[in-house]
C-alpha cells in the first residue's frame, strides 16, 4: 500500500502529516510509526500525524509521538495541521478542528498560525516541582544558565520519576531573557529527546511565568527552532483561559510511502 506523506515543522518541530480521511492508514501499528518518525531508518519526525474527518469540525487530529505510540495534544503539531489543512483548501482562514484535548479553533495568515489552546485548571507544586496540564502534562523548572544545560540527562530523570509515573511527564527548562521573553528547551516524553521547541511546552512555561513571576501578557518565547508568543487570560487560583500559541508553520517537503 502508498500513502503520501507531508513533512511539516514548526519552529523546528517536525512531523510526518497524512491525509487520512479515507482511514486507510495502519494507526494502530505502532512500529511502523516509529521506523516512519526514525531518523535513519525513516523519514525523520518528531511525530506523525493523520488528518481525518470529524462529523462537527473541519477536521480531527490524530497524534502520534516519535515512539509509536498515541500521544497527548501537541501544540506545534496542532500549528501545523492547520497549515495542512489549510494547504488542503479544508477552509478559508478560520477553522474549529477536534484534536485528543477537546476542540481547538485557530487563524491562519500567511506568517503564524495562532491556535486557541485548551483551558488550563491550575498549576501544582508536584513534589517541589511545578506541574501544569496544557493538554499535556509539564514540568516547569527556571534556570539561570540554558545554554549549557545537559537538558537530555536532567530531563530523563525528571520524565522518568516515580512521583509522575505511570504517564511520565515533558519538561521544560526556561531562563528570563527580558521582562517579557523566555529563553525554553523541553525534553519531550514520547520523543525521549530534546526537541527544538514544544508548543503546549511553552505554553506551560509562559502561564507559569506570569503565575510565579509576574510576567505580563503576551510572551515571548525564544526556542531552539525559533520564536513564538503566548498569550492568555489569567483568571483566579492560576486557572488560565483564551490561551493562544502563536508562531509560524511550514510545509518543508513531500513524498510516498510504501508499507
Ligand atoms: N511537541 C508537542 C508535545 C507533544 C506531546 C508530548 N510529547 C506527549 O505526548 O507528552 C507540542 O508541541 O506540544
Amino acid at each position: 500500500m502508498t500513502f503520501d506523506f507531508f513533512k511539516y515543522q514548526g519552529t523546528g518541530n517536525d512531523f510526518i502529516l497524512i491525509d487520512d480521511r479515507n482511514e486507510t492508514f495502519p494507526a494502530t501499528d505502532q512500529a511502523l510509526v516509529e521506523r516512519l518518525c526514525h531518523r535513519r531508518f525513516g523519514i525523520g519526525a518528531d511525530g506523525l500525524i493523520l488528518l481525518r474527518n470529524d462529523p462537527e469540525y473541519d477536521f480531527r487530529m490524530v497524534y502520534f509521538n516519535a515512539d509509536g505510540a498515541e500521544g497527548s495534544m501537541c501544540g506545534n503539531g496542532g500549528r501545523c495541521i492547520v497549515r495542512f489543512a489549510h494547504d488542503l483548501g479544508l477552509f478559508a482562514s478560520e477553522t474549529r478542528f477536534l484534536a485528543v484535548d477537546g476542540e481547538h479553533s485557530a487563524v491562519v495568515t500567511e506568517e503564524t498560525i495562532s491556535l486557541k489552546m485548551s483551558e488550563v485548571a491550575g498549576i501544582d507544586g508536584h513534589g517541589g516541582l511545578t506541574f501544569l496540564n496544557t493538554g499535556s502534562p509539564h514540568i516547569v523548572q527556571f534556570v539561570d544558565d540554558l545554554e549549557s544545560l545537559d537538558v537530555v540527562s536532567e530531563g530523563r530523570s525528571i520524565r522518568y520519576d516515580s512521583r509522575f509515573q505511570p504517564g511520565g511527564t515533558n519538561v521544560n527548562f526556561a531562563q528570563i531573557v527580558d521582562g517579557n521573553t523566555l529563553f525554553v528547551r523541553t525534553y519531550e516524553r514520547g520523543v525521549e529527546d530534546e526537541t527544538y521547541s514544544c508548543g503546549t511546552g511553552v505554553t506551560a512555561v509562559a502561564l507559569v511565568a506570569n503565575s510565579q513571576l509576574n510576567m505580563p501578557d503576551p510572551v515571548f518565547i525564544k526556542t531552539l527552532g525559533g520564536n513564538l508568543r503566548v498569550s492568555f487570560n489569567a483568571k483566579a487560583e492560576e486557572r488560565f483561559d483564551n490561551i493562544y500559541l502563536i508562531g509560524p508553520a511550514k510545509r518543508v517537503f513531500a513524498g510516498t510511502i510504501t508499507v
